[in-house]
């Protein structure tokens, strides 16, 4: 099928900067195997659509994750220089990146200092993660009164109609992945879907919640170094009562027939939060690739101009190789993608952008290799869904990776 978002190659050279610097960085940092996919059931959780109370925000977590220690092995991004390094020590660093900081103007003994303290800086936030967002969520929930208590809990109603169609498509017993392709309608670029999954008042709703939350005195842990205007929705109550029936009942129906080899048919855990981008904040998101196997991102307003999606190729392509595609997003819709499939997106030029994220992760798939690092994860006890790892032997205890 034909993909319908514009192919940068037939763009005026807008892009080109940025384009080389990635494509030299990734050059520089591409040592990375595909990650073999084999898949076996996993063992399901089941969960039920709960009533729409507020106590659903805090059930006891049913899941322990558990993170990959092999920080020594990180992947960063140097946001000053727009670009993603991987960090194994300050020699490999020197030898790595010292010549191409120096084309980005980062060509003084201080400023390389500079930079390697923001990495160790990052190192020591990310192994400290678990805990400050576990000491985060106990404040929140202490502190912090929900604006729409209803939303915690997920509610049919929220849903738009054509995406129930696609999901009830999904679970008939003759479901087959081209039968949903031409329920589908849109390729936006290749194996990227787009396709409506709210309504526009629980966009709305959401948006107002959060609006509330980040007005409120209640701590806020920022979703990842590339965004500092996000929230983390776990850390907020969303994750029993939302996105777990979310990904589970209506998700996981979808991924297993579009993504069977990325470890679509055993997403089991997730984490959710919200990118926001403003004139005064974020405008822009650089080129990168998720902690994820599966990816869903749904635009949730505001009023906005340009500020689109693109993607490339999965990350093991080089970028010499890349053809990048320009993809619209509109509110309420949802692009779904490989988590590994490199991305990102272009500023905005007014107004506010807010986009919900669900990075799904296959613990199945991970545990082998994990998919931020290229190596078999050392595991750590993490809290709630952490980074979607788990320990073999306990199949009911995920774990996490520093590398998010
Ligand atoms: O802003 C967007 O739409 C993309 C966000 C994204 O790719 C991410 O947070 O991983
Ligand atoms: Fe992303």
């Amino acid at each position: 099928k034909k993909h319908t978002g514009k192919n940068w190659i037939s763009l005026a050279g807008r892009f080109s900067f940025r384009v080389q610097s990635i494509v030299i960085a990734f050059n520089t940092l591409h040592a990375s195997n595909v990650s073999g996919c084999l898949f076996q059931p996993c063992d399901k959780l089941t969960h039920s659509l709960c009533p729409p109370s507020y106590w659903v925000r805090w059930p006891a977590p049913c899941r322990q994750g558990k993170t990959n220690i092999n920080s020594d092995s990180s992947v960063f991004l140097l946001k000053k220089y727009k670009l993603h390094v991987r960090f194994v020590s300050e020699q490999q660093f020197r030898l790595d990146y010292e010549p191409l900081l120096r084309t980005l103007s980062c060509d003084t003994e201080q400023q390389f200092t500079e930079v390697l303290n923001e990495i160790l800086q990052e190192v020591d936030r990310r192994r400290r993660f678990s805990a400050t967002s576990a000491e985060r969520s106990a404040v929140i929930k202490d502190i912090y009164q929900p604006l729409h208590p209803q939303l915690y809990c997920l509610q049919e109603s929220y849903l738009a109609p054509k995406f129930k169609k696609i999901i009830e498509y999904c679970q008939r017993s003759d479901a087959s992945q081209q039968g949903l392709l031409d329920l589908l309608e849109e390729e936006a670029a290749p194996r990227v879907y787009r396709f409506p999954v709210f309504e526009r008042g629980f966009c709305e709703q959401l948006m107002e919640e959060l609006e509330n939350f980040e007005q409120s005195s209640a701590p806020k842990g920022r979703p990842n170094t590339m965004n500092h205007y996000g929230i983390l929705l776990n850390e907020l109550g969303f994750d029993e009562g939302f996105f777990t029936p979310l990904r589970e009942q209506y998700l996981r129906p979808l991924t297993s027939l579009l993504y069977p080899d990325w470890g679509g048919r055993c997403l089991d855990s997730h984490k959710a939060f919200v990118v926001k981008y403003d004139m005064n904040e974020d405008l822009d998101l650089s080129y990168h690739y998720d902690n994820a196997e599966v990816t869903l991102n749904v635009s949730l307003g505001k009023d906005f101009t340009d500020g689109n999606l693109y993607f490339g190729d999965i990350r093991q392509i080089p970028l010499c190789e890349t053809e990048c595609v320009e993809v619209e997003h509109r509110m309420t819709e949802g692009l779904l993608h490989r988590g590994q499939h490199m991305h990102g997106a272009l500023p905005i030029s007014s107004g506010q952008r807010w986009n919900l994220i669900i990075w799904m992760r296959a613990s199945q798939e991970r545990n082998k290799l994990c998919p931020m690092c290229d190596r078999k994860p050392t595991l750590v006890e993490g809290m709630g869904f952490a980074d979607g790892f788990t320990k073999h032997s306990d199949a009911s205890t995920l774990v996490s990776c520093v590398l998010t």
